[in-house]
């Protein structure tokens, strides 16, 4: 089954062209899209009985009418309002206001006060959004948001980009955001996600071969998805066979970071974990995950005290320990003082895969190490600007831009973290995790991540496979987390059982 995916305006403009050439009509598609958004509203809002249309000048406003014109014949009261300056544009969209006039529909100005109404509809802006919002439209969408109707957005909310989810200084929030032909990656990522509201999308009767563009899409990654990749154990698997994962931070102060991933790493399979860290974190963190092999130095030089029997991790320890690994996380609380900074340089020449996490990312950033080869990258927006040397507001504006960029840059697979977690491949191939929740706004989140990614890793996946699934499992089970008991006050540490039993659903 070939994966879904998620589409840019380029190509749904190509799409739309193709479709309106078969259908020997340019307004066939729009007519749909309009009759898509009245179904919408007599599922969603069965008991609405008079709708305020707000339309634009394109072929967003046209749906907007077409809607208007349905609704107004099947009885509803309607008003459809518009700003002097958004006369028709597009043949399409006067072509749908003259057919709503016709039938005796009533036009407001916009630049009055709005009309009360059941529910409003957004049809002022699409995907031909080209500027952010200014001046009497600005100020319009202030006052559809200022109201208490329910809003139902036609392909986008106002105000949003379509392609990279990114807001200017105002945008229409929706309740439902109903997407026309295919579902729009911008959507899905970002500062979007706090205006679509739900997202459904209408197909507008295109038959998935219909969807075939020139363009580059984003693969669509959801939580049914992770049967993919988890497959059943071998019957005969021992812990051998199984991966063992080395993960190396806590320096002093940060011992916590490092024992999540760990246990993190465990819950998602990994059959052997070894940890080293600082002396001071070996007692707590076997005490709470007696599992782990952790291997602890001391300060100022290289002896260290294990568990084990692997001696010290400053040089021929360490040595040992990475050659018995199938794979590394390094990274979490590791600090960027010498301790961190000579693991992380003998760890890079290994070529063995690994995670890199936290101030592994920023000695990275600060050119102190160079990115190894086999590396994943999870940086989070602050520490993805550092790599780019850009700033926070920069990499936020596209998302899908700042991961590509560090990708290539760093010729590594990137999990750029955030609301709507985007992985880049070297070569540029986008995917987007379309899961997890605002609850995972917390410390220590990002250290279970690298500890999933990293068992995934261990066990055998390539980068890019280990990335995506790693970064769905972990928000899938913080989805379960977050059902279970609420998106505030989440701990990282209530995704472990949730790991677990994500990570064996392909298995059953
Ligand atoms: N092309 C097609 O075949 C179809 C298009 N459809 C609809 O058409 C939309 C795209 O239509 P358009 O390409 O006409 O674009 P839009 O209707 O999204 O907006 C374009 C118009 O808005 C103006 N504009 C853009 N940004 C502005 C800003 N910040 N401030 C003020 N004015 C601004 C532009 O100058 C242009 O006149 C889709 O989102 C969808 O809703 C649907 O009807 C389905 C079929
Ligand atoms: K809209």
């Amino acid at each position: 089954m070939s994966p879904a995916v998620l589409h840019t305006s380029a190509a749904l403009r190509e799409i739309e062209q193709r479709a309106a050439l078969r259908f020997g009509d340019p307004f066939e598609l729009m007519r749909r899209a309009g009759r898509a958004a009245w179904q919408a509203v007599m599922q969603h809002w069965p008991h609405a009985q008079s709708l305020l249309v707000i339309c634009g000048p394109g072929n967003n406003g046209g749906d907007g009418y077409v809607l208007a014109t349905l609704a107004r014949a099947s009885g509803r009261r309607v008003q459809v309002c518009c700003l002097p300056d958004h006369e028709p544009r597009t043949d399409e969209c006067r072509r749908a206001r003259q057919e709503y006039v016709d039938a005796g529909g009533e036009l407001v100005a916009g630049d009055g006060a709005l009309p009360a109404a059941d529910l409003l509809v957004d049809a002022l802006f699409g995907i031909g959004l080209t500027r952010e919002l200014q001046g009497p439209v600005a100020a319009l969408v202030e006052r559809i948001n200022a109201l208490s109707a329910p809003v139902l957005a036609l392909d986008v909310p106002s105000g949003v980009v379509a392609d990279t989810g990114s807001v200017g200084s105002v945008a229409v929030m929706a309740d439902l955001t109903l997407e026309f032909i295919a579902a729009k990656a911008g959507l899905r990522t970002g500062g979007a996600r706090d205006f679509t509201g739900g997202l459904h999308v209408a197909d507008l009767g295109l038959e998935p071969t219909d969807l075939r563009s020139a363009q580059a899409d984003v693969a669509w990654l959801r939580a049914p998805d992770l049967a993919h990749w988890l497959r059943p154990r071998r019957r005969d698997s021992h812990k051998g066979s199984n991966g063992r994962l080395l993960c190396i931070g806590g320096d002093h102060g940060h011992g916590g970071a490092i024992m999540l991933a760990a246990e993190a790493a465990l819950r998602a399979g990994s059959g052997l974990v070894d940890v080293v860290t600082r002396e001071a974190h070996v007692a707590p963190l076997l005490t709470r995950l007696p599992e782990a092999m952790v291997h602890g130095d001391s300060d100022g030089e290289d002896n260290s005290n294990s568990n084990g029997d692997s001696g010290g991790t400053a040089s021929s320890g360490l040595d040992s320990l990475i050659s018995d690994a199938s794979a590394i996380v390094i990274g979490p609380g590791l600090g960027q003082g010498a301790w961190g900074r000579e693991r992380l340089r003998a760890i890079c020449a290994s070529g063995l895969p690994v995670v890199l996490d936290a101030d592994a990312l920023n000695l990275i950033a600060a050119g102190v190490v160079a990115a190894p080869a086999n590396a994943v990258l999870t940086p989070h927006p602050g520490e993805a600007a550092r790599l780019l040397q850009t700033g926070i507001t920069e990499v936020q504006r596209d998302r899908f831009a700042a991961a590509r960029a560090i990708a290539s840059r760093y010729q590594a697979v990137v999990v750029f973290k955030g609301a709507g977690t985007i992985v880049s491949e070297p070569c540029g191939n986008l995917s987007l995790i379309d899961a997890g929740n605002p609850g995972m706004a917390v410390g220590g989140m990002g250290d279970v991540l690298s500890g999933v990614i990293g068992a995934l890793l261990a066990q055998g996946l390539p980068l890019r496979d280990a990335a995506v699934c790693g970064a769905l499992l972990h928000s899938v089970a913080a989805d379960s987390a977050a059902a279970d008991g609420g998106e505030r006050g989440l701990l990282p540490s209530d995704l472990m059982c949730w790991l677990r039993c994500h990570a064996n659903r392909g298995a059953r």
